[in-house]
């Protein structure tokens, strides 16, 4: 059944009464490290508490490593970009990989600071994870993850060294904290610390663009080609939603692409790039003042929204400061949108030095 009132789909998103449930896919959590986005009840009560305090927004500014690690991750972009320039000046190049890359880059900095480089390992083990998965997953046939394949037994292997990985760190850094070394510098830390615990920027310039043209940019891509294309529940027990009574058992959609592309919903034109109807803010864009949905709703809105924002805003600013850029030649325009959206054939553009 699907749901794409931006209304309704808020009281499915907001219910904390336990009648809907996250659709889960056995299959793939074994291969990707289950985490708190499967988590329910009160394993998901727990592991949120825990992680809270990491992704709050005035410790991600306080934290001495973390401006500083997010800051070096994007330097390090921008200089390998410059460092490609060809003789006149330009270089073409697919930037999808290189923000997969960035992102993971970013994380395992902030997450796991001085153990950078074995989290930069459990990211590039996830996105080969992601990336088999998807390959397996257009194939269709029930149980096909669970045999025996070449593929399907290297996701196993993956899986495992990904597991590892994390206890050896987590195993690391207990000890340290316990010895009394200050540690408090990275993500981790703060995360093990709660577990213990409980057991303007307008009108600054870059490029001829200001922060805040920048913010706008990010919400239109976020509204325009949302990552999440939809959101999935399953009603536990009956609930009436919208006057309809819906029995136990019920898979619910929440078609968000959808939902962004309704001019019933939406302010002015709903296919085109136009990060300006986000001037007056996000309430005025749309009829419906709640619209904005990209990082969803409720008790599971995505936890690190504000470290994915500021990890965004600080990277288009640092390339924008030596760099500009246009959509080059090879670039075709088709989106691939299984589950997470992303570019088709890349995100072929060409850089040139400013
Ligand atoms: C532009 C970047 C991002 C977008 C658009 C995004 C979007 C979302 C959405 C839509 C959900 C809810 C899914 C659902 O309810 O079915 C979610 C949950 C979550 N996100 Fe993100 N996310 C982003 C970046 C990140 C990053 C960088 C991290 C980790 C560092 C992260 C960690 C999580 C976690 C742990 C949850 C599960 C929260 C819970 O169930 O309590 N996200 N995200």
């Amino acid at each position: 059944m699907a749901i794409h009132n931006p209304d309704l789909a808020k009281e499915v998103l907001s219910n904390k009464f336990g009648h809907f449930e996250k659709v889960k896919f056995p299959p793939l959590s074994r291969l990707l490290a289950a985490g708190l986005a499967e988590h329910e009840g009160e394993k998901w009560v727990k592991h949120r508490r825990i992680l809270n305090p990491a992704f709050h927004l005035e410790k991600l500014k306080e934290l001495s490593l973390m401006l500083p690690a997010l800051s070096t991750s994007c330097e390090e972009l921008v200089n390998r970009w410059t460092r490609s320039l060809g003789s006149d000046g330009t270089y073409e190049l697919d930037v999808f990989p290189e923000f997969q890359r960035l992102t993971g880059d970013v994380i395992s900095r902030t997450a796991f600071g001085s153990n950078y480089l074995e989290g930069a390992r459990v990211f590039q083990l996830q996105s080969e994870q992601v990336e088999r998965i998807a390959g397996a997953w257009k194939i269709g046939i029930p149980g096909y993850l669970s045999l025996p394949t070449k593929n399907n037994r290297k996701m196993h292997q993956n899986n495992s060294e990904i597991e590892s990985i994390l206890h050896g760190l987590i195993g690391k850094r207990m000890q340290a904290m316990q010895e009394g070394e200050n540690t408090k510098e990275d993500l981790l830390s703060l995360m093990l610390e709660s577990n213990m615990r409980t057991s303007d920027d307008n009108g600054q310039f870059i490029s001829g663009m200001t922060i805040k043209e920048v913010t706008l940019i990010l919400y239109e891509v976020l509204w325009l080609y949302s990552p999440a294309v939809a959101f999935f529940r399953k009603t536990y027990k009956e609930i009436k939603i919208g006057g309809i009574t819906y029995p136990a058992d019920v898979l619910i959609e929440l078609p968000l692409l959808l939902m962004n592309h309704d001019p019933d919903i939406w302010e002015g034109d709903v296919h085109e790039f136009k990060p300006e109807r986000f001037t007056n803010g996000i309430s005025q864009a749309s009829k419906n003042p709640g619209a904005f949905l990209p990082f969803s709703w409720g008790p599971r809105i995505c936890i690190a929204q504000q470290f994915a924002l500021l990890e965004a805003k600080m990277a288009f600013c640092m390339i924008l400061q030596c760099l500009e850029f246009e959509l080059a030649p090879s670039y075709t325009h088709a989106v691939n949108n299984t589950r997470l959206m992303r570019p088709m054939h890349g995100a072929q553009i060409k850089l040139r030095a400013i």
